[in-house]
């Protein structure tokens, strides 16, 4: 029983929701948290959930451009070689059926359509991951952030929810929280 979490992030703000909802998949079964260009590009064979969590970069998954704007706006190195979480996601095998989640943030105010996390779930199902739930926002407040009050605690309840999937039932009523082996 294993969870990975991979994540993108520019300004630090899905970083710490990855970080929390890591934290909160803790209490049903073990989970590791990787930075995208640190991934693995092959998933391995024990892995029960893979959460997967971008920016919203101009309505969907980052590409080398915005995360250049990005960078720039946030004062730091661009590095072409970085992939983000769409390119990685177009590099791994198909799945047979191993439970996915995505996760996004975008700016709350002004309001545009477009999701990071869902582009990301579409692509996830194409190659054959199960999808649980549906795709989830965390908001922030302005391109660099921060993240609105309350959304880390969110993070932390999604992730537990996450994991309470995994939990054995007789462990569920106490908050899925299980012993490892
Ligand atoms: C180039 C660029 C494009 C963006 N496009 C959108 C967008 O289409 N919709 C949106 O809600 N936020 C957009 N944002 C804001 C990001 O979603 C926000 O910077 C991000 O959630 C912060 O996460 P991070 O700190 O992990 O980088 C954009 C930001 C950048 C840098």
């Amino acid at each position: 029983m294993q969870a990975l979490v991979v994540y993108e992030s520019v300004f630090g703000n899905t970083r710490q929701v990855a970080e929390a909802v890591a934290r909160g998949l803790t209490g049903a079964l073990p989970a590791t948290l990787v930075e995208v260009t640190a991934a693995p590009a092959t998933l391995p064979d024990d892995l029960d959930l893979l959460v997967v969590g971008g920016p919203t970069h101009a309505l969907g998954m980052s590409r080398p451009t915005t995360r250049r704007d990005g960078a720039e706006q946030a004062g730091r190195d661009y590095d072409a070689d970085a992939i983000g979480i769409r390119e990685w996601i177009e590099g791994l095998a198909p799945a047979r059926g191993t439970a996915a989640a995505t996760f996004d943030t975008r700016v709350r105010r002004p309001r545009v359509p477009g999701s990071a996390a869902h582009r990301a779930a579409a692509r996830l199902r194409r190659l054959g991951f199960r999808m649980l739930g549906s795709p989830t926002t965390f908001w922030v407040d302005g391109v660099p952030g921060p993240l609105l009050a309350d959304e880390l605690d969110r993070a932390r309840r999604w992730g537990e929810e996450l994991g309470a999937r995994f939990a054995p039932a007789r462990d569920r009523t106490d908050g899925g929280t299980v012993t490892s082996g």
